[in-house]
């Protein structure tokens, strides 16, 4: 496990609590862009970033795991010297901020997990996912992601976005994409659930084929400090279908647990 420098974002309030955002498999830190005013509005230090492979961070050889995924983030966090972070995670960052809950917990004030899922199997839907992608590219399977990250009624509504997300997922190397395929297959976070101790908010798209809710209730049913919240019409990216909602619940959860 050799932490990369990954690339990101700093905005808003240099003095203020920072809220680090860790986003899903094919996106990069723009997926977040709903969430920057809100949280910098509120006096909150928002730092985005890519996940190694994805957007301009490092691709170094895969596989990767969640440990990897993890490093990465504390590497992020000595290096902009912050001692801990609330951490918002979506999907895959979800899947990461876990990993920290559960290894590092002394970094995280709180923790928020969007649209994600201790165990995502089966495993070899993963590793075919990932043969896909080295074989034809990540454009061979962003038409059918965008299908699972926004409902039919979004997609028709902002067909310009839409465009723009499922380009954002054929522009991520085929590495990366294909080596976070394979932390997703090897990963194991259930058992250690209940070792997450950092206040946590649940947040599950009524609507996502890929995270369900019945994923968010497993998270929630085993870390102790946890609160469930399904919100909807919202798909797997909830956070853009959805940015109202949810900026209110991640807003709320900070607060209470500052
Ligand atoms: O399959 C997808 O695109 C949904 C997803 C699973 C993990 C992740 O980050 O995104």
């Amino acid at each position: 496990m050799t932490a990369v420098d990954v690339h990101y974002v700093v905005e808003g309030s240099p003095d203020g609590p920072p809220v680090l955002l860790s986003g899903s498999l094919g996106s990069d830190l723009r997926m977040w862009a709903p969430q920057v005013a809100a949280l910098t509005t509120a006096g909150y230090r928002v730092v985005r970033y890519d996940q190694r492979g994805h957007g301009r961070s490092p691709v170094p050889p895969g596989p990767y795991s969640l440990a990897d995924l993890g490093a990465d983030v504390l590497a992020l966090l000595d290096r902009l010297q912050i001692r801990r972070a609330h951490f918002v995670g979506l999907s895959l960052g979800g899947m990461v901020g876990m990993w920290v809950g559960q290894y590092a917990p002394h970094r995280l004030h709180t923790l928020t997990l969007c649209c994600t899922s201790a165990e995502l199997g089966p495993p070899s839907g993963w590793a075919d996912r990932a043969a896909t992608v080295r074989a034809e590219g990540t454009g061979a399977v962003a038409e059918a992601a965008v299908q699972r990250w926004f409902t039919p009624q979004w997609r028709a509504a902002h067909p310009e976005r839409t465009r723009d997300f499922q380009d954002m997922i054929a522009s991520t190397p085929a590495e990366g994409y294909a080596a976070c395929c394979a932390a997703i297959e090897t990963m194991d976070l259930t058992a250690r659930l209940p070792k997450i101790s950092a206040p946590t908010l649940v947040v599950a798209g009524a609507d996502d084929p890929a995270t369900p809710p019945a994923h968010a209730q497993r998270i929630a049913d085993a870390v102790p400090l946890a609160r469930l919240e399904i919100i909807g019409p919202a798909a797997h990216l909830a956070n853009v279908e959805q940015p109202g909602i949810v900026n209110d619940l991640i807003l709320g959860h900070l607060k209470e647990n500052s």
